[in-house]
């Protein structure tokens, strides 16, 4: 079956279609579903990363998307128990031009679409999808419901309607949706080949080392590991966790998340929070999700972006603050929504800034050991030149 174009898509299912993806503007795309079957609405973006598939689809960054990966053979390495970015996945499903091949890899466990069938990832080939990219890049991101029917039957009025009346992103709190229901303490340090993930070693060490709050908004658990490996004690808290909570446990440091949906929406409960420990002088460290909600807590303004940043070779430049070298990071990202650095208010710094649309991609708060980053340090898929700011962070934190 050719690969469906967004121009120029027919309306009735092409003979050996299985699956389907309906944007809200009445554009039908068909392909061939696997994976999980049944329909998911959502916003489709788009990933660039050519490896990590695993990584991004666990992300729970991407709870109430859909995504349409640019690289067209994804599944190539199979699926593995390790490669979670959290226990579950949060997407909603994902398109790629070609159907998976079977996997050739010493990890792989399953086939992709077995393993998005155990996740209930909904799957969908055949797409053009570096022309339903230029679409995306062109348009901004559409809402769609992604659908997969074995038996080649669909209902495409109920999905359009589905796809039209799915509200959007902006507005929408999903960290409540992803986030760890009760507090516990995580051990596991990275990941290497041959042993797996490091685990007892930081555990041991964990008394003398500094005690890190990590408030889960839908974190990716690397973040977590490169904390352990900076020499940090972590305990992970709900994202909803009072500043009560919070101080109760004597944090040397507060580590606010990555996380799914709109920052101002998610603020309205975390802010509050982050004002206070910033009162309170807390150092604080945010990564993506948590960047957005330090820079609301610090007096600026988050912005609904066009098409997002989602890849894993962005280039980033180091602007102010401690990090005023103008050096160039390469980095992993997956983000929608940017501070928007003319709102930065006095005695915010902007630290870093995207080398594609030159958005905001780091702050500093001026007199605290305050400081977050758009991007992904932690990479997972993606360079690793950005793991400074976990030594920066935990580093510069007094012991309990
Ligand atoms: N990875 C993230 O934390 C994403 C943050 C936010 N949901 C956004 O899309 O911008």
């Amino acid at each position: 079956m050719a690969p469906a174009n967004p121009s120029a898509a027919p309306k009735t299912p092409p003979s050996g279609a299985t699956g389907v993806l309906v944007l809200a503007d009445g554009t039908v795309l068909w392909g061939i579903g696997y994976g999980a079957s049944g329909a998911g609405v959502g916003e489709i973006c788009f990933n660039t990363s050519m490896t990590g598939y695993q990584e991004i689809l666990t992300d729970p960054s991407y709870a109430g998307q859909i995504i349409t990966f640019t690289f067209p053979h994804i599944g190539n390495v199979g699926a593995n128990p390790e490669d979670m970015e959290r226990e579950k996945r949060a997407a909603i499903g994902c398109i790629t031009r070609e159907l998976p091949t079977l996997p050739s890899n010493f990890r792989s466990v399953q086939t992709l679409p077995e393993w998005m069938k155990a996740q209930g990832l909904i799957g969908l080939a055949g797409i053009d999808t570096r022309a339903l990219t230029r679409r995306i890049r062109d348009g901004g991101a559409p809402t769609g419901v992604v659908a997969h029917s074995p038996d080649g039957k669909f209902d495409l009025d109920r999905l359009l309607l589905l796809a039209q009346g799915w509200p959007g992103l902006e507005g929408m709190d999903l960290a409540k949706t992803v986030t760890r229901e009760r507090q516990g303490s995580w051990d596991a340090g990275v990941w290497h080949l041959g042993s797996g993930y490091e685990g007892s070693d930081h555990k041991r060490a964990g008394d003398a080392a500094p005690h890190v709050v990590a408030v889960d908004y839908g974190a990716k658990d690397n973040i977590f590991r490169n904390l352990v490996k900076a020499g940090a004690r972590v305990t992970v808290v709900p994202a909803k966790t009072s500043l009560d909570e919070i101080v109760a446990l004597r944090p040397a440091g507060v580590f606010l998340s990555n996380g799914p949906g709109d920052p101002a929406a998610t603020g309205e409960y975390a802010v509050p929070v982050i004002k206070g420990l910033l009162e309170r002088n807390v150092p604080i460290f945010g990564i993506c999700l948590g960047h957005q909600l330090l820079g609301i807590a610090a007096g600026a303004k988050t912005v609904k972006m066009h098409q997002g940043h989602r890849g894993a070779n962005h280039p980033v430049q180091r602007v102010g603050g401690d990090e005023g070298d103008g050096v160039v990071e390469i980095t992993s990202m997956n983000h929608g929504f940017a501070v928007d650095a003319a709102t930065l208010p006095k005695g915010v710094v902007e630290t870093h800034k995207s080398l594609f649309d030159g958005s905001n991609c780091g702050i500093a708060i001026t007199g605290k050991n305050a400081f977050s980053v758009q991007y992904h340090p932690e990479a997972s898929p993606g360079p690793q030149d950005s793991f400074y700011l976990f030594e920066k962070f935990v580093g510069g934190l007094g012991k309990d």
